[in-house]
């Protein structure tokens, strides 16, 4: 299980998370949803320790993150939002580098990085540099690499973001076999049909604030004869008066001295 405790973030005066608690547990798909700069690469930062809370705790599988950080890491596998740092690599030495890291034994590297690559179609790109990769190859670099270890808990920033239909449905596939055999699958997204496709739970953070936890179900069931989308625009988009008032974009040009 992994356990969020009072959870708060802050970068300067910033408050990128504010009091987060949240259980998510095994043989879940959990999904962060959240609008631009809502906290959910903050939440996931702070999960895979790139980043260290301001205040809380997290807790994974009873252990606590910062008293267990080697052990715990070795259990994830992590997919960035935008890993700039690996762009000079060949696709394979950053697999490589990932191996190493993780100690993998090297038949299991080169059995499962046949079927990753196959599978995504990647085998004849492994000697090229992931600088060179459309975004979507990228992703799929990232994705491979995170899988490659075969973690019990699979982390993923925004994993769908540029990948093409087929990339997408066999990743999906991936997820939900690897929670029905009992793991954990936690990803972020803007797209809310991915989410209600997949996911066990959702969590929907606005401007680092916890607003709803819980299944989507239990969602739209609160919130009768909505759409999700109207559902969560309810929750986490614009402020109705603000709506009602009409943004500075309903002002003709004139008005707004243009
Ligand atoms: N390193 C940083 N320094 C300062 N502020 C940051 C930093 N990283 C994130 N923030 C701020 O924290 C808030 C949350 O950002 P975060 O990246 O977690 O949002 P997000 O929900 O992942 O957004 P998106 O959907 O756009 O990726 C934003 O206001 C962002 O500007």
């Amino acid at each position: 299980m992994i356990e969020l405790r009072n959870v708060s973030k802050e970068y300067g005066i910033k408050k990128a998370l504010k009091d987060v608690c949240l259980r998510i547990h095994p043989g879940e798909i959990f999904g962060l949803i959240g609008h631009n700069g809502a906290g959910k690469s903050t939440a996931i930062k702070s999960l895979v320790s790139v980043i260290e809370p301001t205040e809380g705790e997290i807790w994974i599988d009873g252990e606590n993150l910062v008293e267990n950080r080697l052990a715990i890491k070795k259990k994830i596998g992590y997919v960035p939002d935008s890993p700039d740092m690996f762009l000079r690599l060949t696709a394979f030495e950053y697999w490589n580098f990932i191996s190493v890291a993780y100690e993998i034994p090297e038949d299991e590297k080169r059995t499962r990085l046949r079927e990753l690559t196959d599978l995504f179609d990647m085998t004849e790109h492994q000697s090229e540099v992931i600088d060179s990769f459309s975004h979507g190859m990228r992703q799929k670099t990232f994705i491979i690499g995170a899988l490659l270890p075969n973690p019990e808990i699979w982390i993923l920033d925004e994993p769908m973001t540029g990948l093409d239909p087929q990339a997408s449905f066999d990743l999906k596939e991936l997820m939900k076999k690897h929670a029905e055999a009992g793991n954990i699958v936690l990803f972020s997204t803007h797209v809310l049909e991915v989410a209600q496709q997949l996911c066990d739970h959702i969590a929907i953070l606005k401007k680092g604030e916890l607003l709803y936890d819980g299944t989507i179900e239990e969602l739209l069931l609160e919130n009768k004869n909505e759409s999700l989308e109207e559902t969560y625009l309810k929750l986490a988009g614009r402020n109705r008066s603000k709506q009602q008032e009409g943004t500075a974009f309903d002002t003709p040009l004139e008005e707004r001295g243009v």
